[in-house]
């Protein structure tokens, strides 16, 4: 049987990234216009034709509330969901609920681009206890909740969920939805692309327009890189990602 197509989507605009906040694994909501760019996913996946049988999700609203709403504008509101930590965006440790262009200002080009893009260097750890720590969300109870990640941590703990829940979805021929975050979508590309830790750093996504993946028989992408559906909007809201802070 034919591997099935893989669709990635990042949540639309939260009010976080609105306000170019560092978000994590805080819970906010979408803006209005993360609402608007969910609806338009939607609209682009049932203008291309592409029916999803099974979503999957991050536990994080924005990532939830745009998979429902995208879902719903494609007539495929009905279909089977899996949700899971796994798929959570980076936990941005210290920084979490921090403003962008603050930390920019306040630590210099070097430590921030470090920070937000470099493989390894997890950002100060947060504080338990703390507003913007997940320590005791139920949510994530039995779950060695992370005090901080670098995208490293992310692919380390992704991997498992790809490998165990999405995989044999695609093997029985599925269109899989995958609804997450920026971080936890660029190391899943990372993987399925073969994308170098140097060259990850320069790899961002937009919120709201679904990415197409197709693969063969060994899950390696025919389309490398993807195909997003509105190749216009992502390449302008690629380079906004880009720019945050400054
Ligand atoms: O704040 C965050 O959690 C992420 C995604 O919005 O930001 P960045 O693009 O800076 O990694």
């Amino acid at each position: 049987m034919a591997v099935g197509t893989l669709v990635l989507l990042r949540h639309g605009e939260s009010v976080w990234n609105a306000q170019n906040l560092f978000t994590g694994w805080v819970d906010v909501p979408l803006s209005d216009k993360g609402v608007k760019e969910a609806e338009r996913g939607g609209q682009l996946l049932r203008d291309a034709g592409i029916l999803p049988d099974i979503v999957h999700t991050s536990l994080l609203r924005r990532a939830i509330s745009t998979a429902h709403i995208a879902l719903d504008g494609a007539d495929r509101h009905w279909i089977p969901v899996r949700r899971d930590w796994r798929l959570n965006e980076r936990h941005y440790g210290a920084l979490q609920g921090k403003d962008k262009k603050q930390t920019l200002a306040e630590f210099g080009e070097e430590q921030f681009m470090l920070w937000r893009r470099s493989y390894d260097t997890p950002p100060p750890p947060i504080e338990l206890g703390t507003e913007f720590s997940q320590d005791s969300d139920p949510r994530y109870a039995g779950i060695d909740v992370p005090r901080t990640e670098c995208l490293k941590d992310v692919v380390a703990r992704m991997l498992p969920y790809w490998d165990e829940a999405v995989v044999p979805d695609l093997r029985a021929g599925r269109t899989v939805l995958l609804a997450a975050h920026g971080n936890s979508l660029r190391a899943l590309v990372k993987h399925l692309d073969g994308v170098s830790e140097e060259a990850i750093a320069g790899l961002n996504i937009p919120t709201g327009i679904p990415l197409r993946y197709d693969l063969d028989d060994d899950l390696r992408p025919t389309n490398p890189g993807g195909t997003y559906l509105d190749p216009g909007a992502a390449a302008d809201a690629i380079k906004a990602v880009a720019n945050q802070g400054r």
